[in-house]
Order: structure tokens, then sequence, then C-alpha cells
């Protein structure tokens, strides 16, 4: 995704910028289902239809343990971000709660990243 994402100039602030654009997702009043990871225990089928579970609060920590001369870390930001949305699309009906918090939280993100990365 480096490749993809406009080069755009000052690399230096992307982490403090992934770090902002993360606490704008945990404190969107949609992102309830996503801050925590799935109860694989409470929530039936879950562990067999999704692979590579993902939630903010594991990509919070992925991220405390990045480092920024890792470049790599912007495109696992950008991943596991999309991951949360696509696991979510996988899982429930459009027409649900938790489907159309993921489809809204998806879009406040395609937005905001594009204005602070791109
Ligand atoms: C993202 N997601 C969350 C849940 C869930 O139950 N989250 C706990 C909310 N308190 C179930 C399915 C799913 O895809």
């Amino acid at each position: 995704c480096a490749k993809k994402a406009k080069p755009h100039k000052d690399d230096k602030k992307d982490l403090a910028t992934c770090r902002v654009l993360l606490a704008e997702l945990e404190t969107h009043q949609d992102a309830w289902p996503f801050l925590k990871p799935v109860d694989l225990k409470a929530v039936p089928g879950y562990r067999k239809v999704i692979k590579k579970p993902m939630d903010f609060s594991t990509i919070r920590e992925k991220l405390n343990n990045s480092q920024q001369n890792n470049e790599l870390f912007l495109c696992t930001f950008i991943i596991d971000v999309n991951l949360v949305f696509d696991n979510c699309e996988r899982f429930n009906e459009d027409d649900s709660e938790i489907g159309r918090a993921g489809h809204n939280m998806r879009r406040f993100f395609d937005k905001r990243w594009t204005e602070l990365l791109q």
C-alpha cells in the first residue's frame, strides 16, 4: 500500500497521525463493536468463519510497539483497520446493528485517512 498511497512528502509525522486517526476511530459513536477483540467463546461461529480477527485495541498495541524507522507500520496500520471492517462485513448482515456500524466506520475512516495521510 506504500506504493498505492500518494508518496506524500513528510512521512516523519505518520506515526503520530496514525495515533490521532485511531483515537478518532475509538471515540466514534459507532465504534462499540470494534473496540475489543470479539469474544470467541460468546459469539458462535466467529472463530471458524473469521480467520484473522482484528480490533482497535489490538491495532493500538501494534502501533505502540511499532518503530517509526520500520516504514511498514503505515501499511500495516491501513491493512489492519481494513481487516476490522472486512471481518465485520463477512460476519454481519448489512442490515444489522453491527453491520451498519461497520459500514459507517469504514466510510469515516476512508474520508479521514485520505485527508490526513494522502
Ligand atoms: C465486530 N463484531 C462484534 C461483535 C460483538 O458482540 N461485540 C461485542 C460488543 N459489546 C459480534 C460480531 C462482530 O462481528
